[in-house]
């Protein structure tokens, strides 16, 4: 098939082949080394103001599932952290294994989660999304990792809503719903720059990486391994391992906020 994905003819050491990018400088996910981060004084608490009337419905757009927001206005916005100005939450959307012992993008001194959540921001500095998904200091993307534990009530709706997107190109409505509620207690970080870890792949990404995971239950993560890449009028294939393997530092390091 012409598109991209994750299988062995179309997944990600294929995709230099239409985005050369795919070898560029700041290319994502990385390998948070947390012996070789360094302390950034000058980096600030992360500051996430989320409005649920803001979230509009969850797709199914075969790579992922993805809640979008309302962008229109400042109501969900990022800001502090370590970027300057004011980012709007456009989306969230996760990447998973299809097993428990792999799944997330990021890993931290090579371990990696069984799951990893995004949350999309776009610079105001630009007019619109499409506009600053190109720009180098166009996104902000909040990662979160999800460690298998205790079942997680606050991805029940989740978790709910997948019998209705199971196929690609599927959505339904997703409204009041507050993404706040899937951020673990502590915002502490790494952040460090990088890119889209899809393509284009473009290398617009402040990166800013949750050090404390959340919990999802082995059950729940058979849940998001139900649904599927594929169309109704195709082939069935389940949508796991629709993650990229971390990326060449190529000199950079992750820094984080004085304890
Ligand atoms: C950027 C692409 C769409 N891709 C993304 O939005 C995206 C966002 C986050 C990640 S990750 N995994 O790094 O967090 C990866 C891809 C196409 N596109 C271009 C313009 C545009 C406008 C609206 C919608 C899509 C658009
Ligand atoms: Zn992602």
């Amino acid at each position: 098939s012409n598109g991209w994905g994750y299988a062995d003819h179309n997944g990600p050491e294929k995709w230099c082949d239409n985005f050369p990018i795919a070898n560029g400088p700041r290319q994502s996910p990385i390998d948070i080394q947390t012996s070789g981060a360094s302390y950034d004084e000058s980096l600030k608490a992360l500051k996430l103001q989320y409005d649920p009337s803001t979230s509009l419905d969850i797709l199914n757009n075969g790579h992922s599932f993805q809640v979008t927001f309302a962008d229109d206005d400042d109501s969900s916005t990022l800001t502090e952290g370590p970027i300057s100005g004011k980012y709007r939450l456009k989306q969230f959307h996760f990447h998973w294994g299809a097993s428990d012992d792999k799944g997330s993008e990021h890993t931290v001194d090579g371990k990696c989660y069984p799951a990893e959540l995004h949350l999309v921001h776009w610079n105001t500095e630009y007019p619109s999304f499409g506009e600053a998904a190109s720009k180098p200091d166009g996104l902000a993307v909040v990662g979160v990792f999800l460690e298998i534990g205790a079942d997680n009530p606050n991805l029940q709706k989740l978790l709910d809503a997948m019998d209705a997107i199971k196929c690609k190109g599927t959505q339904t409505s997703f409204t009041n719903f507050d993404p706040t509620i899937l951020l673990p207690e502590s915002l502490d970080y790494w952040t460090y720059l990088g890119s889209l870890t899809t393509p284009p792949l473009h290398e617009s990404v402040t990166w800013i990486v949750c050090k404390q995971s959340i919990s999802v239950s082995s059950d729940q993560m058979k849940k998001f391994r139900s649904l599927l890449f594929t169309a109704d009028d195709e082939e069935a294939c389940c949508m796991v391992n629709n993650y990229r393997p971390p990326q060449p530092l190529k000199g950079r390091y992750a820094s984080a906020r004085p304890p």
